[in-house]
Parts: C-alpha cells; structure tokens; sequence
C-alpha cells in the first residue's frame, strides 16, 4: 500500500474526493505561472475546509521568506514543498513556515540526478523525486515521467515520495518498478489542466491503496 498526495487541488469537490478516498496529503499550488495557482483567499478557504482531515501541503518555487511568511499566516499548512532550485541553505530557511515539515522536490532524469538527495536530507522532512521539467517549461506538473526502475533498490536517509506522470493506470506498476512507499499526482487526476476528476482520484487513491 503506498500513501498519497493529491496535488494542485484548486476546489471544494476535489478537496473533498481526495479525504474520502484516503489520501495522506493534499497540494496546494502558490505560484501564478501554474494553472493550480489559488489566491491567498481561495488558499485560506480549501486549507480551512481540508483541516484536521488531511495533511495539507502549499507547494513554492523560489519563494522568498515574504511569500513564505504569508502563506503560513493565510493557511497554515502542515507542509511546505519547495519546487524550484532552493539550495539547502534556503530549504533550511522556510522550514519555520510549515507545522510538520518540509518536502524538497528534486528533478530527475537520469540515474547521476539522485546524488542531489543527499544535500537536503540534513534540512528536508522528506524528498519528492519528480521528473525534470523541460526547458521553459512549469517547474512541476508536467504530466512526464521518468524511468522508476532508476530508484529500485535505491536507499535515502528521509522518507521520499515518487512523482511525474502518475495515472490510475501506472501508479502500481511505478510503485513496483521504483519500490516508493508514496506517491503524488497531479494531472493524471486532472479533466483538463488546473481541473481535478473526482473520479479520477478516487481511481488513483484505490490503485495505489493496493499497490
Ligand atoms: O502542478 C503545478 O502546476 C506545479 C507548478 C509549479 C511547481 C510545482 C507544481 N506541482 C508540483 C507537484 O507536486 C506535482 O504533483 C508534480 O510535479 C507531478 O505533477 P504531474 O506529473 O502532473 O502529476
């Protein structure tokens, strides 16, 4: 069984399809260049809604502390996901914003790219190896995968999560290949971009429960 988090949640239905269906997390997405990017009032009201019910995450890109100090103040989440290139010094910095902890998201194309995990287990709760963005292109929610035969075996001092282009249909096989105890989704749940099925992620809650 591997425990999930529901990314880039931007509505009530969706919000509520991912606590009934068991996920661990929920994401919220700060960041204006992202279709799953939620005013501060919008943010204030789903983390309030998801409370007490499901560990909610607000994801950043090179947020500086401002940005951190108001999403901490308007939606206090459990989590922080950092998704751009946040040295471990800075990664270090925003962990007084987040209630439980810090996931650093880490870009991986090749087998050479996990060598990265090594300077943020010191400073991050929990590592998300991701598939690297392409050139130009959002930080996350791509929509690609990488190869997860590249993490089987594969041991790191936090506990990490596997994401990029996880779907109902792949998530067991990514969860056998790579061996992840978590995973995370976002488009593969999605019925158009910035727009979660609820379907959808009850199908991908129940596939990875019984990964
Ligand atoms: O989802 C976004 O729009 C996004 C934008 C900027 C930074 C990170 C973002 N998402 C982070 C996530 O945790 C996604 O779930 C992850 O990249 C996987 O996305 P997908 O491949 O679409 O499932």
């Amino acid at each position: 069984m591997a425990e999930a988090k529901i990314c880039g949640i931007t509505d009530a239905r969706a919000l509520d399809a991912a606590i009934d269906g068991g996920a661990r997390f929920v994401g919220f997405v700060v960041y204006p260049k992202s279709p799953r990017h939620l005013s501060r009032d919008k943010l204030a009201a789903l983390a309030e809604r998801a409370r007490g019910q499901v560990e909610t995450v607000v994801v950043t890109v090179d947020a500086d502390e401002e940005l951190l100090a108001a999403v901490a103040a308007c939606a206090g989440p459990d989590w922080i996901q950092l998704h751009g290139s946040e040295n471990p010094g800075k990664t270090a910095q925003a962990r007084q914003y987040a209630q439980r902890g810090l996931i650093k998201a880490i870009g991986v194309a090749r087998p050479e790219d996990l060598a990265q995990a090594a300077a943020f287990e010191p400073v991050a709760d929990m590592l998300m190896f991701d598939a690297k963005p392409p050139p130009g292109g959002l930080p996350g929610g791509n929509a690609l995968a990488f190869d997860w035969q590249i993490l089987a075996g594969r041991r790191f001092g936090r506990p990490w999560m596997l994401s990029g282009g996880l779907t109902p249909a792949n998530v067991a096989e990514a969860v056998s290949a790579s061996g992840a105890a978590a995973v995370d989704v976002s488009s593969g749940v999605e019925a158009s971009a910035g727009l979660k099925d609820p379907l959808k992620i009850a199908e991908f809650l129940a596939a990875a429960r019984s990964a």
